[in-house]
């Protein structure tokens, strides 16, 4: 079965701040990037990469590719509006069937192990999403305040969220909505169901210059 896999790195990083976006910034010395590539590839090195970038970006990452001797093969797709128009892009360069994960560039520590359960599982579930526990109290805010909720109704969502292809393809026919937050809310949104599968904690987001610190301990 043909794999592929977008890789989103179309975001302006408000949250990180500073001068060099974030998907560029050094993790152990190598930009977060490439070793979120690195990632896909030592999982099937046969995989299908394309990756989004803001168009403003390309050179860019194309010197850093040469700094850093990185020759890894993958598509380029221009970044959109919001995460949900860069996935869209992305997927222009999806052909013929097949299973397609979408990944946040900025997640380097996705496991191997996770990767390959959210591939395996959409052979059969056509959609498939990593998650972790909740491991701290949720309060909900209400008009009146707030309200404990229990947090085991609750999961927190990782990527790569991993789909048939015509399904993802039907998927990002619709209307933009700004509940799209995820690639699996937008296959929801037809009325499909998806699939939950174990996360790794490590897999976290690198949203603000804190994460930056964790990433460099967990290098
Ligand atoms: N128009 C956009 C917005 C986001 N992303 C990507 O989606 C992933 C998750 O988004 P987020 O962490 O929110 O990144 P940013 O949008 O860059 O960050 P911020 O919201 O702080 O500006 C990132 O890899 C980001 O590059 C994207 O490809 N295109
Ligand atoms: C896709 C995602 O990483 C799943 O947790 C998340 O929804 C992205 O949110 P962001 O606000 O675009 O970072």
């Amino acid at each position: 079965m043909n794999r592929h896999v977008i890789i989103v790195a179309g975001g302006k990083g408000l949250r990180m701040g500073g001068d060099i976006p974030k998907q560029f910034l050094p993790v152990g010395g190598k930009p977060v990037l490439m070793r979120t590539i690195e990632a896909f590839y030592a999982f099937d090195s046969s995989i299908h990469i394309i990756l989004v970038l803001p168009v403003s970006q390309r050179a860019y990452w194309k010197d850093l590719c040469e700094t850093h001797h990185f020759a890894l093969r993958h598509d380029i797709a221009d970044g959109g509006e919001t995460r949900f128009h860069s996935v869209k892009n992305g997927l222009a360069y999806v052909r013929g069937e097949g299973l397609v994960g979408v990944h946040d560039g900025v997640r380097p520590f996705v496991s191997r192990e996770v990767i390959a359960g959210c591939y395996e599982a959409a052979q059969t579930k056509q959609a498939v999403i990593p998650v972790i526990d909740v491991v701290e109290t949720v309060r909900h805010l209400t008009k009146l305040g707030s309200e404990t909720v229990p947090r085991n109704d609750y999961k927190l969502v990782q990527t790569p969220q991993v789909f048939e292809v015509q399904l993802l393809k039907e998927a990002y026919q619709q209307e933009y909505t700004d509940a799209f937050t995820d690639d699996a809310s937008v296959v929801e949104a037809m009325g499909r169901e998806v699939c939950l599968v174990q996360g790794n904690r490590e897999n976290i987001k690198l949203t603000t210059p804190f994460d930056l610190k964790i990433a460099e301990v967990l290098i």
